[in-house]
């Protein structure tokens, strides 16, 4: 069995006044990625950012473990080290250029004033090329178009080398292909052994992790396989029926639940695929 990298037992959290999360239990092994899914106002960002770690402490109740210890017991450049952050339309660093971004992801590793040692600028390297960004990495951030700011965010996070990453919202601005990069990097992070939770509102994509957490009202509503027919009922109840889980092309699909009959349904009707055994 594999260890269990992140747990939460009890976890609630607010905002200011608001209770936003409420009694989470979780637990998330390594070597697996999970994507987390739910209508807008859920918690799911808030959820990630209180097991991240970066939540006031006096916000948040309950017991948060990684790799087995409290996480209120691991200092901070210590945890800088353990997790990698990508936030939702991060800002800031508008002035550094690519290079000198990525190479934020490197300070967790670096002595106090130190300058980067040739590990570092060898995990920055990586980290452009993996994203396809090596070609904007003398260019300032804000020069960069959305997709190309994003590719690099990626990349920083990507160059902690952390055995843990969580990313809110990663495929913003990404266009198909690298979208699809993005997938094939989870895959391969979760593949060598590392934690991946990632908030997706682009289920189809989300259902090609290992397993998913649904969230609705601040409550895990359904924890489970992204291949298990009882993750797709909770898919579909949770966003009201409006969407379909079916089998296409050889991996589960999220599909607008459009109204048989009308011009969408076409002349016909498509045939239903086989589901795999
Ligand atoms: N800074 C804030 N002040 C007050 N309430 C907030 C703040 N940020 C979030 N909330 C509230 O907390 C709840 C959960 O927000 P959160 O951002 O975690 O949801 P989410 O599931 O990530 O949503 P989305 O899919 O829209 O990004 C929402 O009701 C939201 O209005």
């Amino acid at each position: 069995m594999k260890p269990i990298a992140i747990s939460a037992r009890g976890v609630c959290a607010a905002i200011g006044k608001q209770r936003v999360l409420h009694g989470i239990d979780l637990e998330l092994r390594a070597g697996c990625w999970t994507s987390v899914v739910g209508p807008n106002g859920a918690g799911k960002s808030t959820l990630l950012k209180a097991l991240a770690g970066l939540l006031p402490r006096a916000a948040v109740q309950g017991e948060l473990r990684w790799l087995g210890r409290p996480l209120a017991q691991i200092p901070a450049p210590e945890r800088a080290r353990l997790r990698a952050w990508l936030g939702q339309n991060e800002g800031g660093a508008d002035e550094l250029t690519g290079y000198d971004v990525v190479m934020l992801g490197r300070l967790p590793h670096q002595s106090w004033l130190a300058p980067p040692g040739p590990a570092d600028h060898a995990a920055v390297a990586q980290a452009l090329h993996s994203t396809q960004a090596w070609d904007w990495r003398q260019r300032p951030l804000a020069q960069l178009s959305g997709g190309e700011r994003q590719r690099v965010l990626l990349a920083r996070a990507l160059a902690v080398q952390a055995p843990v990453l969580l990313m809110d919202e990663p495929l913003a601005n990404l266009d198909p292909p690298h979208q699809t990069d993005w997938l094939h990097t989870m895959r391969t992070l979760a593949h060598a052994g590392g934690t991946v939770l990632s908030v997706l509102h682009e289920i189809s994509f989300a259902l090609q992790a290992d397993d998913m957490l649904v969230l609705a009202g601040g409550r895990v509503l359904h924890h489970g396989a992204c291949a298990a027919p009882a993750t797709h009922a909770a898919l579909e109840q949770v966003f009201g029926q409006r969407i379909r889980v079916r089998w296409l092309d050889g991996m589960w699909m999220a599909l607008p639940a459009l109204q048989r009959g009308g011009p969408e349904s076409g002349p016909s009707g498509p045939a239903t695929p086989a589901v795999p055994e």
